[in-house]
């Protein structure tokens, strides 16, 4: 009975033995009487070589092979230095499950191409590296939230109201009415906590944002945390330990991954708690020392966090944002009302945000208050306000964009390339 294994798993001192490899072509060439297939699977790839002299028939068959064929194929290890993994295998048995006459994607596709055929550029080896760190970092986030005792519960993604603004709210027919796809899971996270005081979800958050930017998409990601009794200092310093966890986690596992996409590792490995800590007071000096045309009270785009990141090695937070240019949920800071008890994570290497946090407004009045600021109808929230009225405490959240997270550990030009099928304001198909 031979063995199937992965193309990754073919090594040298395997010299000999026969194998099974089941998978689709990924580089032809042929060279006299010998045809040499670099074959790929989800491990990796692993160079296959027809010869006439070891099997004729064989030979002839890969010679009319097309680039993603798909194919089983037996053969033997051979330790060769030469071969890209420095071993091949020598096959005497090709089964073509599939011949593939012409392949649309090309060395030279553009991106906007590759966009249109996702659903076949989802199969290149650098696209399946970046679902790869993706699903580390996720396993590792569950890991390091199951050891320090935080529930994963799974909110509704039709609702009734805006948390981060209605500008960027998607509306649906819903029977006889109207709904949203959510935007974040927050307010529902913050209903949970008086049960299991410690709780998060990952889920997709839809924003109708029409930002052209390479951090902004109408789709994400969106891995969510709220804590009972948890002031913002506290939800800092889970922010810093789940980030540095999920980070070290995916160099330990995806190294090589990684490796392929960036070679300086330094701010990855950087990334280990406490992290530094600026205030948006600061943040603005700095930004304005720089030459940055920005005044107190407004707010820092991409551009300003990509200076302001010039400054880091590692991701910072930069904490105590105006009231104005906040949300409405957000606890005015008690020292002083022009601010927020909020903080954003800004990843290093002009990525900037990729977290945004708060501590919560938990009083009934004051929340009515703010709601009111904004020009929100305390009627649509209701639901909301009435978990300052049974019972209410102290408590803090977060919303970390997954795609932002994997963009910068990548070095991806695009949130986009951190998604399966990526959607934004002109893309929706696939
Ligand atoms: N539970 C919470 O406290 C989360 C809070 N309600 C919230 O949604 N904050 S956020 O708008 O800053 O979004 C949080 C993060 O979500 C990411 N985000 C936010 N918007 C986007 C878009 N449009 N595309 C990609 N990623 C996005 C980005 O990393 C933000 O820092
Ligand atoms: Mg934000």
């Amino acid at each position: 009975m031979i063995d199937k294994v992965y193309c990754a798993d073919v090594k040298p001192e395997m010299e000999g033995k026969r194998v099974k490899l089941a998978g689709w072509v990924y580089r032809k060439r042929e060279v006299g009487k010998k045809v040499f297939i670099v074959l790929r699977d989800s491990s990796g790839i692993v160079q296959v070589v027809f010869s006439k002299e070891l099997n004729e028939e064989a030979y002839r068959e890969a010679k009319k092979l097309g680039i993603e064929s798909s194919v089983i194929i037996k053969g033997t290890v051979k330790a060769d230095p030469r071969a890209p993994t420095g071993a091949e295998v020598q096959a005497d048995k090709l089964e073509v499950i599939q011949n593939v006459d012409f392949f649309p994607i090309t060395k030279d596709a553009s991106p906007e191409f590759l966009l249109d055929v996702r659903h076949l550029h989802l199969r290149s080896p650098k696209v399946a590296s970046i679902m790869k760190v993706k699903a580390t970092l996720v396993q590792a986030a569950r890991e390091w939230l199951l050891q320090d005792g935080w529930y994963e519960v799974f909110p509704p993604i039709l609702v009734t109201g805006a948390v981060e603004g209605g500008s960027t709210l998607f509306k649906l027919k819903y029977f006889d009415r109207y709904a949203y796809l959510s935007q974040s899971a927050q307010l529902y996270l913050e209903a949970a906590i008086f049960g299991l005081e410690k709780v998060w979800s990952l889920t997709p958050s839809f924003r109708a944002e029409k930002s052209r930017t390479r951090r902004h998409l109408t789709e994400f990601w969106h891995l969510e945390l709220e804590g009972a009794w948890m002031d913002l200092w506290d939800i800092m310093k889970v922010e810093e330990e789940l980030v540095s966890y999920m980070v070290q986690r995916a160099l330990e596992l995806r190294r090589s991954e990684i490796e392929t996409f960036r070679k300086d590792l330094t701010t990855l490995k950087n990334a280990v708690p406490p992290f530094p800590r600026i205030s948006y007071d600061e943040a603005i000096d700095i930004l304005q020392s720089k030459g940055v045309e920005i005044e107190w009270g407004e707010d820092m785009g991409a551009d300003e966090e990509r200076v302001l990141t010039e400054e880091f090695e590692a991701p910072f937070f930069v904490y105590g944002y105006p009231k104005g240019i906040k949300a409405f949920y957000m606890k005015e800071d008690p020292e002083d009302p022009k601010k927020v008890l909020a903080a954003d994570m800004l990843a290093p290497e002009g990525y900037g945000e990729i977290i945004g946090g708060s501590q919560r407004e938990d009083d009934y009045d004051k929340l009515v208050q703010r709601i009111l600021e904004e020009g929100m109808n305390p009627e649509d929230y209701q639901w909301y306000l009435d978990l300052r009225k049974y019972g209410s405490v102290p408590h803090s959240g977060f919303g970390l964009g997954l795609e932002r997270l994997v963009a910068w550990v990548l070095k991806l030009d695009h949130v986009r390339w951190a998604t399966l099928f990526p959607r934004t304001p002109s893309r929706l198909y696939p």
